[in-house]
């Protein structure tokens, strides 16, 4: 039984890094307690307020966003944090060495139907001088670590540092991650697939042609049968991607003429893509590898398709068509 701080040891990475995957783990741990406790913790339903996107925030939302910017200020190492539940970017520890971005609880309307929901982070070094929005604005090519605790029925984390992606899980009984996969791989064919179809009428063309041709199965142009799967939770859905391989995508969609796109780049799009790219997966926008993207906003949107290679190559083969 290897445990987290083990495994980070093993990796030789720098002390500074395992210290601050130690502490989001750790923030994982206290989350998923609450998650656990559900009603009797007190931590279902919706708060009376809306953060900076226009959304209602569920309590759970403001509670796990406390908790981490509270575990991660008291870091030395965290030197400023992004947050999808905070308007701009908040300054922590002047010598810290690391930027934090992250979805304190991803996959909210899970929340009170007892489904699935998780905390997703991804790491930045910290550049020299004030932590500021320009401060962030990196690409995800730059981020030394991303991870996710995923709160299931098991509560497990997938953690990249760049050498593959690990994936471990919770033993209630120590509170301590133990891994469970040393290597995960994402097969590079599937015939399993996610997107919410409900907005099918407001896909773009490439889109539109990429699942008719999937849901016409046998009888259509890709000659065999596809499975559909939606969790409402990327981090649902890229777990099981990660587990089985699959292909994920929210695509961009005229549904909300001000909001093109659902997922945001930098706690979002940003830190999957690591973890997928780092099991032999590929994450794109459908034009171009989200990771090489240069940020411009800290809660800027993009359209993501990440999963198995081959198809997600065949799905990009219709966004390059014409
Ligand atoms: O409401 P929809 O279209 O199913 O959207 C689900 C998507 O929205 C999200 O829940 C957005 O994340 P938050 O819950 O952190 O706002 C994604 O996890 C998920 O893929
Ligand atoms: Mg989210
Ligand atoms: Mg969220």
């Amino acid at each position: 039984m290897q445990r987290l701080r083990e495994t980070l040891s093993l990796q030789g990475l720098p002390s500074e890094l395992q210290q601050l995957i130690l502490t989001l783990a750790d923030c994982g741990v206290e989350i998923s307690q609450l998650v656990r406790g559900g009603a009797l913790a007190g931590v279902l339903g919706v708060a009376d307020s809306e953060n900076v996107q226009g959304e209602t925030q569920k309590k759970l939302d403001i509670i796990a966003n406390d908790l981490i910017k509270d575990k991660l200020g008291a870091n030395p190492l965290v030197k400023g944090i992004a947050s999808e539940e905070e308007t701009d970017v908040v300054a922590a520890n002047t010598d810290g060495q690391y930027l934090v971005c992250f979805d304190p609880l991803d996959g909210s309307s899970n929340i009170d139907i007892n489904s699935l929901v998780g905390t997703i982070f991804s790491v930045l070094p910290a550049p020299q001088g004030e932590v500021n929005e320009a401060a962030f604005m990196q690409p995800g090519t730059n981020q030394p670590c991303a991870c996710y605790i995923l709160y299931g029925p098991a509560t497990v984390m997938a953690l990249t540092t760049g050498q593959g992606t690990q994936m471990y899980s919770l033993d209630p009984a120590s509170n301590e991650f133990v891994l469970v996969d040393e290597q995960v791989t994402v097969p590079a064919q599937t015939g399993e697939f996610a997107i919410n179809m409900s907005n099918q009428r407001f896909w773009q063309a490439p889109m539109q042609d990429y699942i008719a041709d999937l849901i016409s199965g046998k009888e259509g142009p890709r000659g065999r049968n596809f499975n559909m799967r939606w969790i409402a939770a990327m981090v649902g859905d890229v777990h099981r991607v990660l587990s089985r391989g699959g292909l994920f995508t929210y695509p961009q969609d005229t549904k909300n003429p001000d909001k093109p796109f659902k997922l945001r780049l930098m706690y979002e799009a940003n830190p999957m893509s690591f973890l997928v790219e780092q099991a032999g997966g590929k994450a794109s926008t459908g034009y171009e590898r989200i990771m090489a993207i240069e940020p411009e906003q800290i809660h800027q949107r993009v359209a993501v398709i990440l999963g198995s290679a081959d198809e997600v190559d065949t799905c990009l083969g219709y966004h390059s068509k014409g």
